[in-house]
């Protein structure tokens, strides 16, 4: 793990958490970005090395709502970055890490994400996160590449 590369926070209003967290951070959002394959808006705030990821819903179903539905606002994940993602899958599968999805996915802010569950964690959801790298477009690979994780 190279470092924290952010906090994910869920709020139920994100423009009201927007302004409450440009003034607790200094700092303006840099991003705003939808997930639609995660039902989420996200905002990002640069804190020195790491960044602050604000997560509204944008669905019933997703894993926002659930988590604020049971659990109120509050910290969400904490993402990794990691230089290679399926490496470290496949590593932390080998070390009885539950993942939750066999292959990443395209998150946010330019990054191919893969979460860990929470009660491999200690509570914790830890989400790993790797930069697509200039040029490169992730294609969505088929079962057979990620088998052997
Ligand atoms: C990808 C875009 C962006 C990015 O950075 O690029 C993001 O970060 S998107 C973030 C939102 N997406 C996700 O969180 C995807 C991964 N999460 C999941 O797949 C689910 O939320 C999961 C599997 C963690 C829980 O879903 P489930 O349907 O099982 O919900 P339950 O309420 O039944 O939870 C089971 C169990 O886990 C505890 N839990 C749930 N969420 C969290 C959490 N964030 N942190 C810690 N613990 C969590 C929940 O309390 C239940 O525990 P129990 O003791 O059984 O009550
Ligand atoms: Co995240």
């Amino acid at each position: 793990m190279k470092k924290i590369e952010h906090i994910g926070i869920a709020v139920k209003d994100l423009q009201a958490a927007n302004e409450l967290y440009a003034k607790l951070l200094q700092t303006e959002s840099y991003k705003t970005e939808k997930v639609k394959s995660e039902g989420v808006e996200t905002s990002f705030f640069k804190t020195g090395e790491s960044k602050i990821e604000l997560l509204a819903a944008t669905s019933e179903d997703s894993a926002v709502a659930k988590f604020i539905a049971k659990r109120g606002e509050g910290i969400h994940h904490i993402a990794f970055e990691v230089d290679d993602i399926k490496a470290e899958m496949k590593r932390l599968k080998a070390e009885g890490f539950e993942l939750i999805s066999k292959r990443p996915k395209k998150g946010a802010d330019n990054k191919l994400v893969a979460f860990l569950h929470p009660k491999s964690a200690n509570g914790v959801l830890v989400e790993l996160c790797e930069e697509i790298k200039d040029g490169e477009e992730y294609i969505p690979i088929g079962d057979e590449v990620w088998e052997d994780l």
